[in-house]
Protein backbone atom coordinates (compact mmCIF):
# COMPACT_ATOMS: atom_id res chain seq x y z
CA UNK A 1 0.00 0.00 0.00
CA UNK A 2 1.45 3.59 -0.71
CA UNK A 3 0.06 6.08 1.43
CA UNK A 4 0.39 9.65 -0.20
CA UNK A 5 -0.20 12.11 2.66
CA UNK A 6 -0.81 15.49 1.25
CA UNK A 7 -2.04 18.94 2.86
CA UNK A 8 -6.01 19.14 1.78
CA UNK A 9 -8.28 17.45 -0.53
CA UNK A 10 -7.36 19.98 -3.18
CA UNK A 11 -3.62 18.65 -3.53
CA UNK A 12 -5.18 15.41 -3.03
CA UNK A 13 -7.57 15.33 -5.99
CA UNK A 14 -4.70 16.92 -8.46
CA UNK A 15 -2.78 14.10 -7.36
CA UNK A 16 -5.60 11.54 -7.64
CA UNK A 17 -6.50 13.10 -11.19
CA UNK A 18 -2.26 12.89 -12.39
CA UNK A 19 -2.88 9.50 -11.91
CA UNK A 20 -6.05 9.18 -13.64
CA UNK A 21 -4.10 10.99 -16.84
CA UNK A 22 -1.38 8.62 -16.53
CA UNK A 23 -3.22 5.48 -16.27
CA UNK A 24 -5.29 6.86 -20.09
CA UNK A 25 -1.91 7.89 -21.49
CA UNK A 26 -0.45 3.93 -20.72
CA UNK A 27 -3.29 2.58 -22.04
CA UNK A 28 -5.68 1.84 -19.61
CA UNK A 29 -9.83 1.53 -21.02
CA UNK A 30 -11.98 0.96 -18.36
CA UNK A 31 -12.46 2.87 -15.21
CA UNK A 32 -13.80 2.32 -11.74
CA UNK A 33 -15.27 5.76 -10.72
CA UNK A 34 -16.93 6.38 -7.17
CA UNK A 35 -19.23 9.53 -5.89
CA UNK A 36 -19.59 11.30 -2.65
CA UNK A 37 -17.67 14.71 -1.60
CA UNK A 38 -14.01 13.13 -1.61
CA UNK A 39 -13.79 12.66 -5.07
CA UNK A 40 -15.02 16.34 -6.55
CA UNK A 41 -11.83 17.65 -6.62
CA UNK A 42 -10.08 14.99 -8.54
CA UNK A 43 -13.10 15.29 -11.32
CA UNK A 44 -12.61 19.12 -11.51
CA UNK A 45 -9.11 18.41 -12.25
CA UNK A 46 -10.17 15.84 -14.82
CA UNK A 47 -12.38 18.48 -16.21
CA UNK A 48 -10.23 21.31 -16.39
CA UNK A 49 -7.60 19.21 -17.97
CA UNK A 50 -6.98 18.08 -21.67
CA UNK A 51 -7.98 14.28 -20.73
CA UNK A 52 -10.06 12.51 -23.27
CA UNK A 53 -12.18 10.04 -21.88
CA UNK A 54 -14.39 9.50 -25.33
CA UNK A 55 -13.18 6.35 -26.61
CA UNK A 56 -12.98 4.38 -22.63
CA UNK A 57 -15.55 3.02 -20.29
CA UNK A 58 -16.62 3.99 -16.83
CA UNK A 59 -18.05 1.79 -14.33
CA UNK A 60 -19.34 3.36 -10.61
CA UNK A 61 -19.09 1.42 -7.39
CA UNK A 62 -22.61 1.88 -6.34
CA UNK A 63 -25.76 3.78 -6.17
CA UNK A 64 -28.99 4.18 -4.04
CA UNK A 65 -31.64 1.43 -4.63
CA UNK A 66 -35.33 4.15 -5.30
CA UNK A 67 -33.59 7.10 -6.79
CA UNK A 68 -34.03 7.78 -10.24
CA UNK A 69 -31.39 8.50 -12.07
CA UNK A 70 -32.23 12.74 -12.35
CA UNK A 71 -33.13 12.78 -9.01
CA UNK A 72 -30.57 15.03 -7.08
CA UNK A 73 -28.59 13.27 -4.72
CA UNK A 74 -28.83 10.33 -7.55
CA UNK A 75 -24.90 8.79 -8.11
CA UNK A 76 -26.24 9.05 -12.18
CA UNK A 77 -26.80 12.43 -11.53
CA UNK A 78 -23.71 13.58 -9.50
CA UNK A 79 -21.70 11.97 -12.52
CA UNK A 80 -23.40 13.35 -14.86
CA UNK A 81 -22.79 17.09 -13.26
CA UNK A 82 -19.04 16.36 -11.91
CA UNK A 83 -17.86 14.65 -14.83
CA UNK A 84 -20.03 13.53 -17.93
CA UNK A 85 -21.35 16.18 -18.93
CA UNK A 86 -17.98 17.70 -19.60
CA UNK A 87 -16.15 14.91 -20.21
CA UNK A 88 -18.33 12.28 -21.43
CA UNK A 89 -16.78 8.21 -21.60
CA UNK A 90 -17.50 5.79 -24.75
CA UNK A 91 -19.98 4.24 -22.54
CA UNK A 92 -20.72 4.90 -18.22
CA UNK A 93 -22.19 2.22 -16.01
CA UNK A 94 -24.17 3.09 -13.23
CA UNK A 95 -26.60 0.53 -11.39
CA UNK A 96 -30.25 1.16 -12.11
CA UNK A 97 -31.63 2.04 -8.46
CA UNK A 98 -34.91 2.03 -10.18
CA UNK A 99 -34.62 -1.95 -10.83
CA UNK A 100 -37.11 -3.63 -8.78
CA UNK A 101 -36.00 -7.16 -9.65
CA UNK A 102 -32.56 -6.96 -7.34
CA UNK A 103 -31.15 -10.21 -8.70
CA UNK A 104 -31.67 -9.57 -12.46
CA UNK A 105 -30.13 -5.98 -11.96
CA UNK A 106 -26.93 -7.21 -9.92
CA UNK A 107 -26.14 -9.93 -12.62
CA UNK A 108 -26.70 -7.54 -15.34
CA UNK A 109 -24.31 -5.36 -13.15
CA UNK A 110 -21.97 -8.14 -12.73
CA UNK A 111 -21.94 -9.10 -16.30
CA UNK A 112 -20.71 -6.06 -17.73
CA UNK A 113 -17.99 -5.70 -14.89
CA UNK A 114 -17.13 -9.06 -16.41
CA UNK A 115 -17.38 -7.81 -19.82
CA UNK A 116 -14.86 -4.49 -18.99
CA UNK A 117 -12.35 -6.09 -16.37
CA UNK A 118 -11.34 -2.26 -14.09
CA UNK A 119 -8.25 -1.30 -15.03
CA UNK A 120 -8.28 1.07 -12.32
CA UNK A 121 -10.84 1.58 -9.64
CA UNK A 122 -11.18 5.24 -7.68
CA UNK A 123 -12.22 4.52 -3.87
CA UNK A 124 -13.68 6.64 -1.02
CA UNK A 125 -13.91 6.06 2.57
CA UNK A 126 -16.75 5.34 4.60
CA UNK A 127 -16.47 6.64 8.41
CA UNK A 128 -17.23 3.41 9.48
CA UNK A 129 -14.02 1.75 6.90
CA UNK A 130 -16.64 1.34 4.46
CA UNK A 131 -15.70 0.64 0.49
CA UNK A 132 -18.57 1.40 -2.36
CA UNK A 133 -21.17 0.37 -0.02
CA UNK A 134 -19.68 -2.54 1.52
CA UNK A 135 -21.12 -1.86 5.09
CA UNK A 136 -18.35 -3.56 8.08
CA UNK A 137 -19.34 -7.49 7.70
CA UNK A 138 -19.45 -7.23 4.02
CA UNK A 139 -18.12 -10.73 2.79
CA UNK A 140 -14.79 -9.91 0.92
CA UNK A 141 -15.62 -12.17 -1.97
CA UNK A 142 -19.29 -10.88 -2.55
CA UNK A 143 -19.94 -9.25 -6.23
CA UNK A 144 -22.23 -6.55 -7.03
CA UNK A 145 -25.51 -6.77 -4.90
CA UNK A 146 -28.28 -5.12 -2.94
CA UNK A 147 -27.13 -3.77 0.49
CA UNK A 148 -28.90 -2.34 3.73
CA UNK A 149 -26.57 0.67 4.73
CA UNK A 150 -25.99 1.04 8.34
CA UNK A 151 -27.40 3.78 10.56
CA UNK A 152 -24.21 5.76 10.44
CA UNK A 153 -23.48 5.23 7.01
CA UNK A 154 -27.35 7.26 6.60
CA UNK A 155 -26.83 9.66 9.72
CA UNK A 156 -23.47 10.50 7.42
CA UNK A 157 -25.45 10.92 3.61
CA UNK A 158 -28.23 12.50 5.96
CA UNK A 159 -26.64 16.40 5.14
CA UNK A 160 -27.46 15.80 1.52
CA UNK A 161 -31.34 15.33 1.91
CA UNK A 162 -34.25 17.56 3.07
CA UNK A 163 -35.03 14.69 5.88
CA UNK A 164 -33.24 12.17 7.52
CA UNK A 165 -36.57 10.09 5.80
CA UNK A 166 -35.63 10.55 2.66
CA UNK A 167 -32.23 8.71 2.88
CA UNK A 168 -32.40 5.75 1.52
CA UNK A 169 -32.00 2.62 3.11
CA UNK A 170 -30.55 0.35 0.34
CA UNK A 171 -28.56 0.60 -2.11
CA UNK A 172 -26.78 -1.23 -5.47
CA UNK A 173 -22.87 -1.84 -4.83
CA UNK A 174 -19.86 -3.41 -6.54
CA UNK A 175 -18.79 -6.25 -3.54
CA UNK A 176 -15.65 -6.21 -2.48
CA UNK A 177 -14.33 -9.18 -4.10
CA UNK A 178 -15.19 -7.19 -7.69
CA UNK A 179 -13.50 -4.25 -6.23
CA UNK A 180 -10.72 -5.97 -5.75
CA UNK A 181 -9.61 -7.43 -9.17
CA UNK A 182 -9.37 -4.25 -10.13
CA UNK A 183 -5.94 -3.75 -11.46
CA UNK A 184 -5.20 -0.21 -9.73
CA UNK A 185 -6.53 1.22 -6.98
CA UNK A 186 -6.85 4.69 -5.80
CA UNK A 187 -8.25 6.01 -2.57
CA UNK A 188 -8.71 9.13 -1.07
CA UNK A 189 -9.88 10.43 2.00
CA UNK A 190 -10.25 13.96 3.77
CA UNK A 191 -11.08 15.11 7.21
CA UNK A 192 -10.69 14.09 10.83
CA UNK A 193 -13.67 12.29 11.19
CA UNK A 194 -12.11 9.61 8.24
CA UNK A 195 -9.00 9.09 10.66
CA UNK A 196 -10.31 6.06 12.75
CA UNK A 197 -11.45 4.41 9.31
CA UNK A 198 -7.75 5.19 8.02
CA UNK A 199 -6.08 3.86 10.65
CA UNK A 200 -8.09 0.65 10.54
CA UNK A 201 -7.93 0.56 7.07
CA UNK A 202 -3.72 0.73 6.98
CA UNK A 203 -2.76 -0.47 10.17
CA UNK A 204 -5.48 -2.35 11.54
CA UNK A 205 -6.10 -6.02 11.38
CA UNK A 206 -7.40 -7.14 8.24
CA UNK A 207 -10.97 -7.88 9.02
CA UNK A 208 -14.46 -7.41 7.48
CA UNK A 209 -15.29 -4.65 10.59
CA UNK A 210 -13.25 -2.23 8.39
CA UNK A 211 -14.07 -3.77 4.71
CA UNK A 212 -11.36 -1.32 3.63
CA UNK A 213 -8.44 -3.33 5.63
CA UNK A 214 -8.65 -5.50 2.87
CA UNK A 215 -6.60 -3.43 0.44
CA UNK A 216 -3.67 -4.30 2.57
CA UNK A 217 -4.15 -7.66 0.56
CA UNK A 218 -3.69 -5.86 -2.50
CA UNK A 219 -0.37 -4.68 -4.35
CA UNK A 220 -0.97 -1.79 -6.62
CA UNK A 221 -2.64 0.29 -4.25
CA UNK A 222 -2.65 3.77 -3.94
CA UNK A 223 -3.82 5.62 -0.38
CA UNK A 224 -4.03 9.55 -0.86
CA UNK A 225 -4.76 10.98 2.52
CA UNK A 226 -4.97 14.97 3.96
CA UNK A 227 -3.37 15.54 7.36
CA UNK A 228 -6.72 15.37 8.97
CA UNK A 229 -7.43 12.03 8.12
CA UNK A 230 -3.78 10.65 9.05
CA UNK A 231 -3.62 12.19 12.04
CA UNK A 232 -4.42 9.00 13.77
CA UNK A 233 -1.66 7.25 12.24
CA UNK A 234 1.24 5.68 14.20
CA UNK A 235 4.01 6.76 12.01
N1 LIG B 1 -21.15 5.00 -1.12
C1 LIG B 1 -20.39 6.17 -0.83
C2 LIG B 1 -18.94 5.81 -0.91
O1 LIG B 1 -18.61 5.41 -2.25
C3 LIG B 1 -18.15 7.00 -0.43
O2 LIG B 1 -16.78 6.75 -0.64
C4 LIG B 1 -18.34 7.18 1.05
C5 LIG B 1 -17.73 8.45 1.60
O3 LIG B 1 -18.47 9.57 1.29
P1 LIG B 1 -17.87 11.03 1.28
O4 LIG B 1 -16.86 11.01 0.17
O5 LIG B 1 -19.01 11.94 0.97
O6 LIG B 1 -17.24 11.24 2.59
O7 LIG B 1 -19.69 7.06 1.42
C6 LIG B 1 -20.72 6.92 0.50
O8 LIG B 1 -21.66 6.34 1.30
Amino acid sequence: MDVIVVKNDVEGGAKAADMIREAVKNGAKVFGLATGSTPVEMYKNLVASDVDFSKLTSVNLDEYVGLPADNEQSYHRFMQENLFDKKPFAKSYVPNGLATDADAETTRYNKIIADNPIDLQVLGLGRNGHIGFNEPGSPIDAETRKVPLTQSTIDANARFFDKEEDVPKYAYSMGIGSIMKSKQLVLMAWGEEKADAVKGMIEGPVTPDCPASILQKRDNVTVIIDEAAASKLSK
